[in-house]
């Protein structure tokens, strides 16, 4: 008897996307945010959302993740209909898949940069020692194992975002979705995140989908996709045909 699980890995090497939107439509009232989105992120890629502001870039990225519903087309992430899930399915998968950067006012300020880490290991059901222990590696990793016991008020912005990253890194996610992770940098202080973002995240094969404006910043990416008009166009970089 064929194994089916044995046949799924199979075909997730022959090249099937981790993370799909298929005729994605999404419309907040009477704005058309994204009219169509057509979306394939393979394990391991860096994916970067360019576009115009107000072109749908966020709202794409939301139903990506699963925290936005499409009015109408799919999400499929890893075989599983995301945009069939319910709230509480959704969240849990956001939970132990994904991991999300944003722009600004992620971690939270009562607690120490330690412990805003090993936060989401807590809520994953993880033991109070391992997860400060994991949390402590994510620190190290980033640079930033001096700093654990500060407050987030007491670090620089870019230690500040590279707490976030070492906190979206900790669970060990599939997926991580940043929003301009770099948006409230200056420009030198924004790249040398990025670096050690996209060279961490590179080298435990996780794929990032990282909405930005600056092109200097898509030049981290391994593959850029456009959004115009709420309409993902061509993507700049040629795929491999199959
Ligand atoms: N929750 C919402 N309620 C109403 N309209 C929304 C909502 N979220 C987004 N929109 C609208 O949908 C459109 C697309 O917004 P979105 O945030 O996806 O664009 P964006 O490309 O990420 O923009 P920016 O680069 O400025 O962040 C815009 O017209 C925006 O005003």
């Amino acid at each position: 008897m064929i194994d089916s699980r044995a046949l799924e890995g199979v075909i997730e090497d022959a090249g099937a996307p981790l993370l799909q939107a298929s005729g994605v439509r999404k419309a907040f009232g009477k704005t058309r945010a994204l009219k169509q989105a057509d979306v394939q992120i393979h394990a391991g890629e860096i994916v970067a959302v360019m576009g115009p502001s107000g072109s749908g870039k966020s709202t794409l990225l939301h139903c990506l993740a699963g925290i936005l519903v499409p009015d109408e087309g799919a999400v499929v992430y890893d075989g599983r209909r995301v945009d069939r899930l319910d709230e509480e399915q959704r969240s849990a998968l956001r939970r132990t898949d994904f991991g999300f950067v944003f722009q600004f006012g992620q971690l939270l300020g009562e607690l120490t940069v330690l412990e805003n880490v090993a936060l989401p290991l807590l809520l994953n059901g993880v033991k109070r020692g391992e997860a400060m222990a994991r949390a402590g590696q994510w620190l190290e990793t980033f640079g930033l194992i001096e700093l654990g016991r500060r407050r987030p008020h007491e670090v620089s912005g870019g230690q500040a975002q590279r707490t976030a990253i070492a906190r979206a890194m900790a669970t060990s996610p599939k997926v991580i979705f940043a929003d301009e992770p770099t948006g409230s940098l200056d420009s030198a202080a924004g790249l040398l995140v990025l670096d050690s973002f996209t060279s961490v995240a590179q080298s435990h094969g996780v794929a990032i989908v990282l909405v930005t404006h600056e092109s200097r910043v898509a030049a981290y990416a391994t593959r850029t996709i456009v959004v115009r008009d709420g309409v993902v166009a061509t993507p700049t970089a040629v795929e491999p045909s199959r």
